[in-house]
């Protein structure tokens, strides 16, 4: 299926333009399964998504929507990098979600303590074979990187496990737990939030059909979308 580019003059536009589809979609997949379930993503775009919907998410039921992460860094609960707590800052300490739906990944002064492989077995366990996001949002690094799947890593070539722990990504910090392909391609919708010009050569790699063990955002796609939201400089190579 032919992804969907979408092209913005400036990062504010990109943001809104997510966040009134992003209401739309989740308030079809209630109105259809009365639960939305949905996969958030650290960076700027991600966590500036959030605070638009903590502005104004319609008609969305935060009390019925699934939440979970694309990937978090294995540090401790309170870390200002963790992804989850981002979101929580962002978005979730300002809406009635029902707290038995969010489903943070372990930190590292969690349950697991510092057993990344258990904390990471867990959440593959809760994602088992049947969780179906109804998005999947993605930030993306410079060099192509989704959410801990950097390239030329086993995490990127994972094709079984929906999680793994990372514990050498090339990216600090080292630790790091994160979704794969197989769970990201079950998505119905997955949509890149991408701005600024050293993000080009990847956006343009993965619309060439680039391998993903090189460019991991070439990798992802959507089984109902797939959508890019770009900036004009993110889409300059295109
Ligand atoms: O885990 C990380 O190190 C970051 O969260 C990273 O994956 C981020 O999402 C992208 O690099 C895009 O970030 P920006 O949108 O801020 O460029």
């Amino acid at each position: 299926m032919t992804p969907e580019t979408l092209v913005f003059d400036s990062s504010a536009e990109l943001v809104a333009t997510a966040r009134a589809r992003f209401v739309d979609v989740v308030t079809a997949a209630q109105a259809a399964r009365g639960v939305a379930s949905v996969a958030l993503t650290g960076g700027s775009n991600g966590i500036a998504l959030l605070r638009a919907l903590a502005e104004d998410s319609g008609d969305v039921d935060w009390s019925n929507v699934e939440i979970y992460w694309g990937d978090d860094r294995f540090v401790p609960s309170a870390h200002p990098e963790r992804n989850s707590g981002q979101a929580f800052d962002a978005l979730l300490n300002h809406v009635p979600v029902d707290p038995a739906r969010i489903h943070v990944m372990a930190p590292s002064d969690g349950e697991f303590g510092h057993d990344i492989d258990a904390a990471a077995a867990a959440y593959g366990r809760l994602i088992g074979s049947d969780t179906v996001f109804d998005v999947h949002l993605l930030g993306m690094g410079g060099e192509g990187h989704v959410n801990s799947l950097f390239p030329h890593t086993a995490a990127t070539a994972e094709s079984t496990a929906p999680v793994v722990a990372v514990t050498d990504s090339p990216k600090p910090p080292p630790a790091r737990i994160t979704l794969t392909f197989p769970v990201i391609n079950a998505s119905r919708e997955v949509w890149f939030l991408v701005s600024g010009e050293e993000k080009a050569e990847a956006v343009a790699a993965a619309h060439n059909g680039a391998d993903r063990a090189d460019w991991p955002c070439a990798g992802a796609r959507g089984t109902t979308a797939t959508v890019w939201f770009l900036d004009r400089a993110a889409a300059s190579a295109l």
